[in-house]
């Protein structure tokens, strides 16, 4: 048996358009046009890319899309003001600050600086406390709500009682993960580099969602049969005698496609999923702003 191969493409497709018919019904009826501003700093390649794609695909659903490129070495007072003056401008309803930022910058200033109602990255502190109280009104981090939502359409809604397990603790997706998998009522746990004889707990899951930054990490003989395996990682290598570096995930895809009830590619997966999450999170943060429900909700 082979795993039914997830297109992650088509859901973020089917997303966007329902953010899209939204967007018009907030413009038509309220003159509400939400807006997305994007702050690069410095000139990484990869992150220019995905910049571009979320420019392009929020002008495409009808948002505002604004673009700020800062210097690589721009001081950190100059990112805090530029961020204070999208907080106070009226036609930004959604700031995101692409991570990694340089070293002399601290991260966490620079998000905490962030207006929580429009942090549609979810990683405020207050949006942080808000999505583990459970609070509705949370708004979750990009990548991590893509994958519940390509979950929730593997189980048909039914991931109630499933055994869950995230591999990768960071603040960006292994964290927050679990805690949309809790709100799920999933038995969750999270496992990272300490965690003793991984491949056994991984054999216990009915869902793996790997983010562990390592190729092709999890093995085809770690995965109980007709798992969903979901696979966050985007890593780029450079195979000998290839020109192009190749996309590869955390998730070894040729073994597990073997084992899995389901899985997700890379490309093609969990990536498209998140940047149409971020529009989503824009639409639902400027309807909050505005005091207006919110048909995505
Ligand atoms: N504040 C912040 N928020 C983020 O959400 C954020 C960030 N910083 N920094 C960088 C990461 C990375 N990220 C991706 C989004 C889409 C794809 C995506 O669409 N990937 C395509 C392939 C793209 C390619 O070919 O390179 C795919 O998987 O099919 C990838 C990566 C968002 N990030
Ligand atoms: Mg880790």
């Amino acid at each position: 048996m082979t795993a039914n191969i997830i297109d992650g493409k088509a859901a973020a497709e089917r997303l966007r358009q329902q953010v899209g018919l939204e967007v018009s019904r907030l413009v038509t009826e309220y003159q509400l046009q939400p807006g997305l501003a994007v702050v690069l700093v410095g000139d990484d390649p990869a992150s220019q890319v995905y910049v571009r794609n979320k420019g392009r695909q929020t002008v495409a659903a009808g948002m505002l899309s604004l673009e700020h490129k800062l210097d690589v070495a721009v001081p950190e007072n100059e990112l805090l003001a530029l961020v204070d003056r999208l907080n106070n401008d009226p036609a930004v309803h959604g700031i995101l600050v692409q991570l990694p930022l340089p070293g002399h910058i601290d991260e966490q200033r620079v998000l905490q600086a962030i207006d929580p109602a429009k942090d549609v990255d979810g990683f405020h502190p207050a949006n942080v406390g808000r999505l583990a109280t459970g609070d509705p009104a949370a708004m979750a981090p990009c990548t991590p709500m893509g994958c519940t939502l390509m979950l929730r359409e593997q189980f048909d809604g039914a991931l109630c009682g499933q055994n869950a397990l995230v591999i990768g603790r960071s603040n960006i997706v292994g964290k927050p993960m679990a805690q949309l998998l809790l709100r799920e009522s999933c038995t969750v746990t999270i496992a990272h580099s300490r965690t003793r004889d991984l491949p056994a707990l991984c054999r216990q899951a009915d869902i793996v969602v790997a983010a562990t930054g390592r190729p092709e990490m999890v093995r085809g003989d770690w995965i109980k049969p007709g798992a969903v395996v979901i696979d966050v990682g985007i890593n780029r290598i450079r195979f000998e005698g290839e020109e192009k570096a190749r996309l590869v995930g955390d998730v070894a895809f040729d073994e597990v496609v073997e084992v899995a009830g389901a899985t997700t590619p890379v490309p093609g997966g969990v990536g498209p999923m998140t940047i149409a999450c971020l529009l989503r999170n824009t639409v639902v943060a400027a309807c909050l702003q505005r005091g207006v429900s919110c048909g995505l909700v």
